[in-house]
């Protein structure tokens, strides 16, 4: 009997893109980001990726002491793998960024491999009545670079080296691939890199299928099988990219992180509800899903 390939599910629950007045089902509070990873994971989420956030305002927080409020408690309660992100929310510093992974030294912790400009205005249109001045103005904001320069990867690779924490790298172009390229060159990244290729981000990538095809393609050939790859489709695409995927080899992320829908003009209730859509897609393709520990066995984690 033929073992099937185990997909690894990422969701991603809350993040620093979407803001509260979008959905009502958006956790901000640590109770709530907690609730959402626990659920994720019993769903079939290998990992959790996790951004923290101001519980009155649901501004992006990425301060140790907001992390601290839920890492416990999700650690005592589930055995899943914890991703802490580095990308913050992209008016923060390099600084503020890296500090939870310095700090709590997790497993996984995002990297972003470029800067970019990083368009949110697209979701005025779509999400009218913003409660709070500071959505508007965050989304407005058509000047937003999300910065990622050599020397800002550098930092956070050098600050986290001690760690044994691994890297998801999250690649919004092409370019970033090649940046990855040349840090594994440099020694600075060891195999099997846990590449997140970005789809559908205004200012990255589109989320055609030609896209889709050319960054594994363009992976394919700057890593051959040193590396693990994975999807991610922002807003109403999420699904149909993670299928692709799926169905080319790849591991996929969801989670109100990168996208507020369950289906057309229908707003997820939870998390759990993305990763099961997208559990049954990998178990319809005839794959299995990686439990946390497969994930870190796939992924050479610390454990
Ligand atoms: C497109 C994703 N929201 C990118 C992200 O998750 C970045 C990070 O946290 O470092
Ligand atoms: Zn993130």
């Amino acid at each position: 009997m033929a073992t099937k390939r185990k997909v690894i599910i990422t969701c991603a629950v809350t993040g620093a893109i979407h803001t509260p007045s979008m959905s009502p089902y958006l956790p901000v509070t640590p109770e709530e980001i907690t609730e959402a990873a626990i659920g994720a994971a019993e769903a079939g989420a290998a990992i959790v990726h996790l951004h923290a956030r101001d519980p009155e305002t649901g501004q992006p927080d990425q301060s140790p002491e907001a992390f601290a409020k839920f890492l416990p408690v999700i650690k005592q309660r589930s055995n899943v793998v914890v991703n802490l992100t580095t990308g913050g929310a992209p008016t923060m510093t390099i600084q503020e960024r890296v500090r939870p992974a310095a700090t709590f030294r997790p497993e996984v912790a995002s990297l972003n491999l470029g800067s970019m400009n990083f368009g949110l205005f697209g979701m005025l249109n779509r999400f009218k009545d913003l409660k709070h001045q500071w959505e508007r103005d965050y989304l407005g904001n058509k000047d937003i670079i999300f910065r990622n320069s050599f020397g800002d990867i550098e930092h956070i690779l050098t600050t986290c080296a001690g760690n044994d924490t691994r890297f998801e790298f999250e690649c919004y172009d092409t370019a970033h691939l090649y940046n990855l390229k040349y840090f594994h060159d440099q020694g600075l990244v060891k195999a099997p890199l846990f590449i997140q290729t970005v789809f559908g981000l205004q200012g990255g990538i589109g989320n055609h299928p030609e896209d889709v095809l050319h960054m594994k393609r363009t992976a394919d050939r700057l890593f051959g099988d040193s590396y693990q790859w994975s999807v991610l489709g922002a807003g109403r695409h999420q699904l149909s990219i993670a299928a692709m995927a799926a169905a080319m080899g790849g591991n996929v992320r969801v989670g109100l992180e990168d996208s507020l829908w369950a289906g057309p003009g229908r707003l997820a209730q939870t998390n759990a509800e993305q990763v099961r859509a997208a559990r049954q897609i990998i178990e319809g393709l005839g794959l299995e899903v990686a439990t946390p520990d497969e994930a870190r066995e796939i992924l050479s984690l610390k454990g």
